[in-house]
């Protein structure tokens, strides 16, 4: 079944659009889990036990799990999340030169999902865009301050490089497996994104910490009701300070962000 099948009918499950992201930075791992084999993964399993009811995706950032224990906890972490009925979208923002790339793409044997970068062009994506039962976001209009650099630069023909990448995702969505990543920090240009490519789901980062706009990434965020809208250290860390308990702190948090969003939602 296509991805966003798929998560069109967790979205309903669990009627939230909210993607919990899982970055378990070892430094703010409580101090109790510090003394098991694979911290994270000790961490991830009490946030999915306490957030799962309300999470429409879980999205590992891959940089929390790039070292032998880091993706022994990863695989654990996917399987929970599975035996929860929750999808995974793997954030690891790959491409490559296409021999290279076919080994990445492996990473959707595990995952259910992924994030890409388009700047090496169409054959770097190849393998992913030809999986027909994963979804793939391209990193459009990122979130980060930087992202301005090159995403906002203007072509000959005066739309933005970040426009021209949608367009080309658009192209590239034969498989209706293609979305955007677009920062909740840039409400005008999701704005804009939405009015262009009316099909593709968004996934929406930047909601929480980063202090983006939860109006405008719902609003615009969703097509036809699917989409997806990212928060990570707001949820997984929401009881840092709360020992054994933290996590129950994080289900709550994860709810309220259902909650919030929900207001913004048509159906
Ligand atoms: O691809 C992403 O998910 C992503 C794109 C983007 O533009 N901005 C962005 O913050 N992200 C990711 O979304 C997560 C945001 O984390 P918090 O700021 O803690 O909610 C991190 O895993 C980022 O790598």
């Amino acid at each position: 079944m296509n991805f966003f099948d798929r998560l069109h009918d967790r979205i309903r499950t669990v009627d939230s659009v909210v993607s919990v992201g899982l970055d378990p930075d070892p430094s703010r791992i409580p101090e109790h889990l510090q003394e098991y084999d694979l911290p994270r993964w000790a961490f991830n399993r009490r946030i999915i036990d306490a957030t799962h009811e309300h999470a429409a995706v879980y999205k590992p950032n891959a940089a929390f799990y790039e070292d032998p224990d880091g993706w022994a906890a990863l695989e654990e972490t996917i399987a929970y999340a599975h035996g929860k009925d929750v999808p995974v979208l793997l954030d690891a923002k790959r491409a490559d030169i296409g021999n290279t790339t076919r080994q990445y793409a492996q990473l959707l044997e595990r995952a259910d999902a992924i994030t890409v970068n388009p700047y090496m062009g169409r054959d770097s994506l190849q393998p992913f865009l030809a999986n027909e039962e994963a979804g793939v976001f391209v990193l459009c209009r990122t979130s980060n301050p930087g992202g301005a650099d090159i995403q906002d630069l203007e072509l000959e023909t005066g739309e933005p490089v970040y426009e021209r990448v949608a367009a080309l995702a658009d192209l590239w969505n034969e498989n209706d497996n293609v979305g955007l990543v677009v920062g909740a920090t840039q409400p005008e240009e999701l704005e804009d994104l939405r009015e262009q490519v009316p099909d593709l789901p968004f996934l929406v980062p930047g909601i929480g910490a980063q202090g983006g706009d939860a109006e405008a990434a719902v609003e615009y965020g969703l097509a036809d009701g699917v989409g997806l809208v990212n928060s990570s250290r707001g949820i997984i860390f929401a009881g840092e300070n709360d020992g054994e308990e933290f996590a129950r702190a994080s289900g709550q948090a994860a709810k309220r962000l259902k909650n919030r969003l929900n207001q913004y939602r048509e159906d």
